[in-house]
């Protein structure tokens, strides 16, 4: 089996070759050691390989046990835990080497490493999380990392990096499987917003026809690939994905042609099919003595250029998880809490403020909260500054008459107020957006940066300090938000929802989208976030269905009011502990 890079022929026979510069990495470097959270990533880790039925302790044991066709040696190899003795015992055994080896190396790599990312999935998340970010394998290997000296090759990135287009096939394969279960209930979160990922660079855009009038349909995965259904356009479902190589692109056009109406994805599979010819060229193996038993290694991805193949030989999803429904996508049945999926920010507003929080507060990695607070004096402000502030539209509300929020808050607050309305019940949204001439109230913002893994303690916004009345916003990755009735223990408990309904929730909160808690919801209920690096959730609205969603970098903005008083700063305990 070959591997593509870039669209260049498949690799060169001798492993002494550079080809740095097809890689399209972002400038981002990480360095990855055996103590690092990406350490399953080395050849080195300690994830167990099986090849034929046989156990390899690593995948680097099973590429050194494939130097030798003596078998004794390679049981031999398979037995020793150590990474050196391993290293000793190929040193010591050198002339029994098979004389091929410098020219197969690269290509056993490549299947060893897609048996290890097939056989342990989870790892295949790790390595899409790190996007285009290059890898620097701190590995006193100077072939495989960069040596002792920090100069060698480093191998292992390019192989790895040839990893990403099948994990990423394989994402597409569940948007388009969600896209035609959506398009098999028309009832399905109709939306009026598309978007890409804010964290795509998108080169490749991969579409099919929309065999039927349906409004726009919106879906998102993850931070790297992205669908929506447009009915403005011929393009009803766009994939960007900036790590998919030329042919990987071929194979996926071949795959997503077009969905018939009310169309599964059997039906895609079946036209895919037809449209072979289009398919990237199968690369044959030129080490079929290794790799012969088609059981333990069936074709790679690029192997016959079907869906059908992708979906069945790529990336696996991990199990769901145990007594966790998937999290919905409409909002729970908690009085005071609204969250309607179809109010999502425009795009642009959304892009913007992430970007600017991203830029304002969170240049350093120890920061992942920022609190903002108006003041109320109302004397200080001349009532033409006053009387500026009051919007033309008479549903909009003033927001401060003395407001210290950044202009971009303020101007959020406007749009909150005018999305809201007729969303809200009218004394929800005048509680949140007071009318002209209310007694002036002073905010508090709180702004959030979640990196995949963080979460919040589940909590209740605190009751000495803030009124009621909570509006948030999400920003960049989706995540789940959880909800437990305040006196019950999972309310205190951070993770897993409770099984039961009435006292627990969860909601998936997309990017753009907007709620707010009120009432009970406010002071009934906690809220929190649990620190995963990925969700379970819905695959579409009233499904019973549940699919992993990866996240990525998060930002909430949130408001409440502030009780006469708290504006003064010190004192009161913070409102929400972060972990
Ligand atoms: O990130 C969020 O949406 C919630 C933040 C929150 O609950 C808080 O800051 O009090
Ligand atoms: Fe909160």
């Amino acid at each position: 089996m070959h591997s593509m890079r870039g669209g260049q022929p498949p690799r060169a026979p001798s492993p002494a070759r550079s080809t740095h510069s097809m890689r399209s990495h972002t400038p981002i470097q990480i360095l990855i050691d055996a103590a690092s959270d990406l350490a399953g990533l080395m050849h080195t880790s300690p994830h167990q390989v099986n090849f034929k039925g046989d156990m390899f302790p690593s995948a680097f044991h099973l590429l050194q046990a494939l130097r030798f066709s003596n078998p004794d040696l390679r049981e031999l190899i398979r037995h020793t835990r150590s990474v050196d003795e391993v290293r000793d015992i190929v040193n010591q055994n050198h002339g029994l080497i098979r004389p091929d080896w410098e020219n197969i190396v690269l290509d056993v790599m490549d299947d060893v490493l897609v048996q290890k990312f097939r056989q342990h999935p989870d790892l295949m998340h790790l390595l899409l999380n790190t996007q285009l970010a290059e890898l620097i394998f701190n590995d006193r290997d100077d072939f495989w990392g960069v040596g002792i000296d920090g100069r060698g090759a480093n191998e292992l990135d390019y192989e790895v990096y040839d990893l990403l287009p099948s994990g990423i096939l394989s994402l597409c394969s569940r948007i388009l499987d969600e896209f035609s279960l959506a398009l098999s209930q028309p009832s399905a979160i109709p939306i009026n917003h598309c978007r890409t990922s804010a964290f795509v660079q998108p080169e490749t855009a991969v579409s099919i026809r929309r065999p039927s009038a349906f409004t726009h349909y919106y879906l998102t995965h993850s931070p790297i690939a992205s669908g929506a259904v447009d009915t403005d356009t011929d393009t009803a479902f766009k994939v960007n994905v900036p790590h998919l190589t030329a042919a990987a692109t071929r194979t996926l056009k071949a795959s997503l042609v077009t969905v018939p109406g009310g169309g599964c994805l059997q039906a895609a599979q079946d036209q895919a099919m037809q449209y072979n010819t289009y398919s990237s060229p199968s690369a044959g193996s030129d080490i079929d003595s290794l790799f012969d038993e088609p059981e333990a290694f069936p074709e790679t991805i690029f192997g016959d250029g079907s869906l059908a193949s992708s979906l069945s030989s790529s990336y696996i999803e991990p199990p769901p998880p145990v007594n966790e429904k998937p999290a919905t996508r409409t909002a729970p049945p908690i009085q005071g809490l609204y969250f309607d999926p179809n109010i999502i920010l425009p795009d642009e507003l959304a892009e913007d403020l992430l970007q600017k929080c991203m830029n304002t507060y969170f240049h350093h990695e120890d920061v992942n909260q920022v609190m903002l607070f108006e003041r109320v004096v109302p004397q200080q402000v001349p009532p033409s500054a006053a009387l500026s502030m009051l919007s033309e539209d008479s549903t909009q509300s003033v927001i401060s008459p003395a407001s210290q929020f950044p202009s971009f808050l303020t101007d959020l607050l406007h749009t909150l107020s005018k999305c809201m309305n007729g969303v809200l019940p009218s004394d929800t949204h005048e509680l949140l957006f007071p009318p002209a001439g209310s007694p002036p109230k002073a905010r508090q913002a709180i702004i959030n940066l979640y990196r995949p893994g963080e979460g919040i303690t589940p909590h209740v916004d605190l009751l000495d300090r803030f009124g009621d009345g909570i509006i948030g916003v999400s920003l960049g990755s989706g995540c789940v938000m959880q909800f437990a009735k305040a006196n019950s223990k999972q309310g205190l408990e951070v993770g897993h929802g409770s099984d039961d309904e009435s006292e627990s929730a969860a909601v998936f909160l997309p990017h753009g989208s907007v709620y707010v808690m009120s009432g009970k919801a406010r002071y009934d209920w906690t809220h929190g976030i649990a620190g995963r690096k990925e969700d379970w959730v819905q695959t579409c609205a009233d499904s019973g269905r549940g699919r992993w969603v990866m996240r990525s970098i998060r930002v909430s903005i949130t408001f409440r009011w502030l009780l006469p008083g708290a504006d003064i700063v010190g004192g009161l305990p913070d409102a929400t502990a972060k972990y």
